[in-house]
């Protein structure tokens, strides 16, 4: 008989809720103070309901008082430990068959991103391999990858379309994500980027039609019918894909159908689609290395994520996007591996690391960047991102004193996670 409560995590020598307000995301000066609960001496515990909810916390010998233990089925000891939210990866490109490691030696030798596009190579190269594939193929290679996000800590995950860009193609892949979404290891916000890339021997025009009449309407119906769940339209705004107003287009279509818009913006060169993006109510722009003075203005106004991607920078030699003039300016700033062929990161601790390396954000707002402002990015910030009464038990257990060595330690990041759950349930465990 399933008892009253699932789980109880108890001793943990440092509680990091992220926040206990109820606020749906933190910015400027607000970033930098981040609740954590330490100090107590029978160190912290988190105890979790049958459906997955955290229903109390606090120093252990307080909580320990208030639950009847016979109904608790699985207790962790976490002394000398920290218990932090799991972290929520706000872009990825998950679902792809064919990698490009051919093409990180070109980058090697000198070749930039859009010169391997544009001659058929990049996202181009990882299409034809991705339509050559089954769905059962997309799924088992997606599978293995989420499993190594969750034993890197992440418990929530937005997933992208974006290789097939051709109707059966989109929905494939739409398909593969939502059998994951079912299975349940993880949660996942999935994102229709059918505008990815411009379909070789299609002009963007002829893509932006074929999206805005035949894709978008069809995702609709599977909607619709239950088929498929859909959180987010996407699209790449970049010179030589879509431009502007193609993603003016795009985008409000997508909205009109219900979907929240979270798209490429600002990468290679400033198209001022963050003055656009904030314009149409935008939930979220990715990349913003090339944003100007008055698109973050727009954005910190219109309340728009910026969802910051250390690895593309860091592996395209890009310009940093102006981390500190955007949290300064009150943008509310997320974070997200970017996970794709070009850019092969599944783990946050990492990204948390180059965040604050190479974009000088302090460990504390890399880590609401990584959790808390990265759940509002995808609109679930009311029951993810951290751990407070009421909302859903992702959370991971550091093996370290302090939880700053989840950012600090890099590379082995995996071998510090003692254990992941999932809205309660324990879906990785080592060394506990
Ligand atoms: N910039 C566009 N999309 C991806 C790259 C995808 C790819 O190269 O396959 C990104 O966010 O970095
Ligand atoms: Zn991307």
């Amino acid at each position: 008989m399933p008892g009253k409560y699932k789980l109880l995590v108890e001793h943990a020598r440092q509680l990091v809720p992220v926040t206990r307000s109820g606020a749906r995301f933190l910015r400027g000066d607000d970033m930098k103070s981040v609740d954590v609960m330490e100090g107590a001496p029978g160190g912290y515990s988190v105890l979790v309901d049958s459906d997955g909810v955290i229903a109390d916390m606090g120093p252990s010998e307080e909580v320990e008082q208030r639950v009847d233990r016979g109904q608790v089925e699985q207790v962790i000891d976490a002394s000398g430990r920290c218990v932090l939210p799991g972290f929520v990866d706000a872009h990825t490109h998950p679902v792809w068959a064919g990698d490009r490691v051919h093409e990180f030696a070109l980058k090697l030798a000198g070749a930039s991103y859009m010169e391997i596009h544009k001659q058929g190579g990049g996202i181009h190269y990882t299409v034809t391999h991705t339509r050559q594939a089954s769905e059962d193929e997309l799924f088992q290679a997606f599978s293995h990858r989420l499993s190594r996000m969750v034993r890197a800590g992440t418990t929530l995950v937005e997933c992208k379309s974006g290789y097939g860009l051709d109707l059966h193609n989109e929905v494939k892949m739409l398909k593969v994500i939502e059998r994951a979404r079912r299975l349940g290891l993880v949660g996942i916000s999935s994102t229709y980027c059918g505008a990815h890339a411009v379909p070789i021997g299609q002009t963007s025009k002829e893509a932006t039609d074929d999206i805005i009449n035949n894709q978008l309407p069809d995702i609709k119906k599977r909607m619709e019918s239950g088929e498929l769940t859909v959180d987010n339209i996407d699209v790449f705004c970049e010179v030589g894909v879509f431009d502007l107003e193609q993603t003016r287009e795009i985008l409000k279509a997508g909205k009109a159908m219900g979907l929240q818009i979270n798209f490429h913006g600002e990468e290679l060169h400033r198209l001022n689609s963050a003055e656009m993006g904030a314009g149409l109510g935008a939930d979220a722009i990715s990349h913003l290395e090339e944003v100007s003075k008055t698109g973050l203005t727009a954005m910190s106004q219109a309340g728009t994520v910026a969802v910051i991607l250390p690895t593309t920078a860091y592996n395209l030699h890009l310009q940093p996007p102006p981390v500190r003039s955007m949290i300064d300016n009150g943008v509310i700033v997320a974070l997200g591996t970017d996970f794709n062929p070009n850019a092969h990161c599944l783990a946050m601790p990492l990204v948390m690391n180059l965040a604050c390396v190479t974009m000088k954000m302090s460990m504390q707002e890399a880590l609401v960047a990584a959790t808390l402002n990265a759940a509002h990015a995808l609109g679930r910030s009311a029951r993810h991102g951290s751990l407070e009464v009421g909302k859903v038990a992702d959370m991971i257990i550091v093996d370290a004193p302090r939880w700053e060595h989840i950012i600090y330690q890099m590379g082995s990041h995996d071998s510090l996670i003692s254990a992941v759950m999932h809205k309660g349930q324990v879906v990785h465990s080592t060394n506990l």
